[in-house]
């Protein structure tokens, strides 16, 4: 048997950093996350030897244990004792180290995968809980709805689909490290967005309100190292963009937009700025 499992993209429609934690240096964080149909493809199957053997389209990632989806699948044959070997073939979409959390979409995915190919009958809570083991983006994978996430990104309340438009994402040619961006993060004079705005429109599907709260209290670091990601969210804005934003820690900056020539043009704009540009739509 083998089963297929789509790994979305996500956005980060809203992110706010609250504090940095004492303990453990993490950064205490309040989200509003969605999912967008450019995605990840894995296929998982049980193979005979007690292995796990990953292989990917892009020749650059890594396979081994560095690899998200070894790591969840690892962590479930560890806790489960499970002597069963199991193939993933990865097929890339999600442009990686960009913000839009493929890694974390992968290995949230394989989860789902491997729950239904050996019928282990784990909760979402429970793959929740060891996606969080692999990384902060995990958690909301699981789920893969619009969200409402908070902590260091383990606890994750399901919100109604955000209100349908076309996304227009934009990856420069370069990679952030999300480690370092939080690090030289500087908790003074940060701007913080109104999360809780944010949420309301959501759950009022009221677009109009939406694109008028989306913010990221992280963009501001990025574009200091990188000041090439505000040219991308100026010309989008420019071109027509109801609301364009930083995603994650960076660099891919989305904008949002309902009226579909519209959003051709901002593609066709900024395609002639950057090399990797996608509309998409939302999931519902
Ligand atoms: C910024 C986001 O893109 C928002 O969606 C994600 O939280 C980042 O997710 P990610 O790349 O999967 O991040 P992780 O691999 O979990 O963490 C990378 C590094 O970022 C820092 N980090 C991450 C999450 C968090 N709440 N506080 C942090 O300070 C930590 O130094 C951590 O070692
Ligand atoms: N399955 C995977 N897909 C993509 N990257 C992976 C995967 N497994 C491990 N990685 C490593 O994780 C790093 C971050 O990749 P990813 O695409 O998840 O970042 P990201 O989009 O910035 O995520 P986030 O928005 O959560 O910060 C890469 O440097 C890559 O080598």
């Amino acid at each position: 048997m083998e089963i297929m499992e789509k790994a979305p993209a996500k956005i980060n429609l809203g992110l706010d950093v609250l504090k940095k934690r004492e303990e453990d240096g993490y950064h205490e964080l309040e989200m509003v996350m969605a999912s967008v149909d450019l995605a990840d493809k894995l296929l998982i199957k049980e193979i005979p030897q007690n292995q796990i053997v990953v292989r990917t389209n892009a020749t650059f990632l890594p396979v081994d244990e560095k690899n998200n989806v070894y790591q969840a699948l690892s962590l479930v044959k560890e806790k489960y004792g499970i002597t069963k070997g199991v193939s993933v073939d990865i097929k890339k979409n999600v442009p990686v180290a960009a913000g839009l959390g493929g890694g974390s979409s992968d290995a949230a995915a394989a989860l789902r995968g491997i729950n239904r190919l050996w019928k282990l009958g784990l909760t979402k809570k429970e793959l929740c809980e060891i996606g969080f083991e692999v990384g902060t983006d995990v958690p909301y994978c699981v789920h893969g709805t619009t969200a409402f996430v908070t902590g260091r990104g383990e606890f994750v309340e399901e919100l109604p689909p955000m209100p349908q438009c076309w996304v227009i994402l934009v990856k420069p040619q370069f990679s952030v490290s999300t480690k370092k961006i939080f690090a030289n993060l500087k908790m003074e004079g940060m701007e913080h967005p109104d999360i809780d705005k944010l949420r309301e429109s959501i759950v009022e599907q009221d677009y109009e309100k939406m694109v008028a709260y989306v913010g990221n209290a992280m963009e501001k670091a990025t574009m200091e190292r990188r000041p090439i990601v505000r040219d991308i969210k100026d010309r989008m804005i420019k071109y027509g963009a109801d609301a364009a934003l930083m995603s994650g820690s960076g660099p891919t900056v989305f904008g949002l937009c309902q009226n579909y020539s519209r959003a051709k043009r901002i593609y066709n704009g900024l395609r002639g700025f950057c090399k990797e540009v996608h509309i998409v739509r939302t999931i519902k």
